[in-house]
């Protein structure tokens, strides 16, 4: 038996035809949602993932605000471009594409960030107000992998996810989304430093795979009929991208979100939704 698709293309399509119909709200009151971008170097990935995150814009309806810096910018000169985006009225959120490049003090710059225009719930006062759960905008990814889930049917309530990483976008935040009481999971985090993973993974209801090793999630390490999300990134000597989790998983999963076409897509929903929820927080 092969397992059911997360379908990320076609939920991150539904979400955005709904989110057109806000904006069309917000703009009818006068306001006009803007997301800003700041990319930093020429790491051909992150341009696409920025490109990608204009085009769903300009689908819905949200303005675009393109800032690019080369590989060699300073410090000094990212922070000026974060500035110039916290006091520009026509941006109403934005987002500073990650990873930056090595001897950046990334946490000083997500610092800098005006909190009520981070979209990417990565600011250190979002990450605050999630601990103490308080409504702010949520990661993107840890808030696509629960959109997912639910719109597929999957039973998030009670479930025991296992969560294989530690990175600032997914593997951090990922366990808090999930045990907030609106989702109300119970949460293993595993990583790369994890002693027998196979024993963790074999216990869960649902997996999200996020350490970035190649086929990490073997089949035979997965309970019949649990979810699989796979949000690993590795890439091949062509270039093409290899996920943390085995394909045989398909075989023995009941549910599994494909990569590429699963989560990658809903991350960029979501990043939308944020920028529509702040802009309507904001027109009260
Ligand atoms: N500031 C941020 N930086 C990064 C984030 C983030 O949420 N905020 N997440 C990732 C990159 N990312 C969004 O920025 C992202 C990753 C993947 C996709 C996606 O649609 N992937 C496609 C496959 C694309 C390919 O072939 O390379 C898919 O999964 O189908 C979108 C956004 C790290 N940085």
């Amino acid at each position: 038996m092969s397992a059911q698709i997360l379908d990320g293309k076609a939920t991150a399509a539904a979400i955005k035809s709904e989110l057109s119909a806000r904006v069309e709200a917000l703009k009818a009151k006068g306001v006009q949602p803007g997301l800003g971008t700041v990319l930093v170097g020429d790491d051909p990935g992150s341009r696409w993932y920025v490109n990608g995150k204009h085009r769903d814009c300009a689908q819905v309806g949200i303005a675009s605000l393109q800032r690019e810096l080369p590989e060699t910018a300073t410090q000094e000169e990212i922070e000026a471009v974060v500035q110039e985006l916290n006091d520009n009225p026509e941006c109403t959120g934005y987002i500073v594409q990650l990873p930056l490049p090595k001897g950046i003090d990334t946490n000083r710059i997500l610092a800098l960030m005006d909190p009520a225009k981070d979209a990417d719930g990565l600011h250190p006062m979002s990450l605050g107000k999630l601990v103490l759960g308080e409504t702010g905008p949520l990661p993107c990814t840890p808030y696509a992998i629960v959109e997912l889930l639910r719109r597929h049917g999957v039973q998030i309530n009670g479930a025991h996810v296992v969560v294989v990483g530690r990175g600032i976008t997914i593997g951090r935040p990922m366990p808090l989304v999930l045990t907030r009481k609106s989702e109300n999971a119970t949460v293993t985090q595993c990583h790369t430093g994890t002693r027998d993973l196979a024993a963790h993974l074999k216990q869960a209801d649902i997996i999200v795979a996020a350490a970035g090793v190649p086929h990490l999630v073997k089949p035979e390490d997965v309970k019949p009929g649990a979810a699989v999300l796979d949000v690993g990134v590795s890439r091949d000597e062509n270039g093409k991208i290899v996920g943390d989790v085995h394909p045989g998983v398909a075989e023995v999963a009941g549910w599994v979100a494909p990569n590429p076409g699963g989560v990658g897509p809903m991350t960029r929903a979501q990043l939308l939704v944020n920028v529509v929820e702040a802009a309507e927080r904001a027109a009260g």
